[in-house]
């Protein structure tokens, strides 16, 4: 069924059980304890986390201070029409948007002083790059090494794909324990697969630019490098651009620093993996791998909004890959969509053609068959949506 914004919510935390509810009401307060034990912080920022804790749990949206740096663009951003409001009653997106901010004011992120820039994700992040799981993940490509290019070129897609499971925010949640276990695992058959038409548009010698809207740092971000290496390698593309954002969101979102970490990572590896690393690193001296960030990535509006320096940039690029379930939300929109709504139309204001890859964990789904829909909700119920079990790949040629 096709349908338009009008007759689609937009999708907040104001039901009690809702998904989003428990994200606002359970996983932000989580959060705020997790960054708290992670630090010496000193009483400034304890009191501040407090106080973000009280508001979370009973209070209303307050404002950042008068001499917040960026009180004019969070203005422009709807912050007037939010302040005084509940946190469940916004825009889910803007409310998760906004936590974020204020957890890294609460914290000393923006300065000045001596915590300024540093992540509060960042030991999360970086313990990721030394699990076993990532380990295992570095071994993938000495394994995938004897097979041709193309084969390779899929299980790297797929690799990238499945690392938007590996995302720390979302582990946060107790309940999200069959995220690991559940009925979805890598190779599962997607719930949309248009692997296919993306391959198309970038043929091997091609000299195509690719743009990657970058996800998570860790896991995801490693999987992302070892694609964008099979890209260049195959010249699948002349050029990629990875978009990652100006400041630490949503837990786990790679920032330029974590995009160093996870090349550092790539280079000790050894093997395949290691030779990756040593392409990219080398890749980003001779600019065919550019690493950009624009305020708009920290937004909390939709892609629709994209500002025009970034509509200009995404126009030029032969295919732009949207990666995971937030961008996937901003892409298509925040709002209770039917799934059979389609995706070319709701991504038709793009300026080029555009791919999604994520794994499901908001309500938010669209572009599917009634049967799939049909089928997925017969064994899952509302599950599918929101578990991070299931995952699509989705073109806009
Ligand atoms: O890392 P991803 O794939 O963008 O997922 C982040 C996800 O976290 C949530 O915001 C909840 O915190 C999901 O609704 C969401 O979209």
């Amino acid at each position: 069924m096709s349908q338009t914004a009008a007759d689609a919510p937009v999708i907040t935390g104001d039901r009690p059980g809702s998904f989003p509810r428990s994200v606002l009401a359970e996983r932000h307060p989580a959060l705020i304890g997790q960054v708290r034990a992670a630090f010496p912080y000193g009483p400034a920022q304890h009191r501040a986390l407090d106080a973000l804790l009280r508001e979370c749990a009973e209070g209303v949206i307050e404002p950042p201070g008068p001499a917040a740096h960026d009180l004019d663009r969070w203005r422009e951003w709807g912050l007037d029409e939010h302040t005084g409001r509940s946190w469940y009653e916004v825009p889910f997106l803007w409310a998760e948007s906004f936590f974020y901010r204020r957890l890294l004011e609460a914290v000393g992120y923006f300065g000045p002083g001596p915590w300024q820039g540093v992540d509060p994700f960042r030991p999360f992040k970086l313990a990721e790059l030394r699990t076993d799981e990532t380990a295992a993940e570095l071994a993938a490509p000495d394994r995938l090494a004897p097979l041709p290019a193309e084969e390779r070129g899929r299980a790297l897609l797929h690799g990238s794909l499945w690392g938007n499971r590996a995302d720390l925010g979302f582990r946060l949640d107790a309940g999200n324990g069959g995220a690991a276990d559940g009925p979805g695992h890598p190779g599962a058959p997607l719930v949309a697969d248009d692997s296919a038409a993306l391959w198309s548009l970038l043929p091997a010698g091609g000299p195509g630019t690719v743009h990657l809207i970058a996800d998570n740092a860790g896991r995801e971000l490693l999987a992302d490098l070892l694609l964008i290496d099979h890209l260049l390698r195959h010249r699948h593309a002349g050029h990629v651009v990875l978009y990652v954002k100006p400041y630490p969101y949503y837990v786990s979102d790679a920032t330029t620093a974590d995009v160093v970490d996870a090349l550092r990572r790539l280079r000790e590896a050894g093997g395949a993996a290691g030779a990756a690393g040593e392409r990219l690193w080398e890749a980003m001296g001779h600019g065919l791998l550019d690493v950009r960030t624009h305020p708009f990535f920290c937004a909390p509006l939709p892609y629709a909004d994209l500002p025009g320096d970034l509509r200009e940039e995404f126009g030029r690029a032969t295919v732009t890959v949207v990666k995971g379930d937030l961008n996937y939300r901003r892409l298509v929109g925040d709002r209770h969509w039917s799934a059979t709504t389609p995706f070319t139309g709701r991504t038709a204001y793009f300026p080029g053609p555009v791919a999604a890859l994520r794994t499901l964990k908001s309500d938010v789904a669209v572009g599917l068959g009634a049967r799939t829909e049909a089928a997925l909700t017969a064994e899952h119920g509302h599950r599918w949506r929101t578990g991070g079990t299931h995952a699509l790949i989705q073109v806009r040629s």
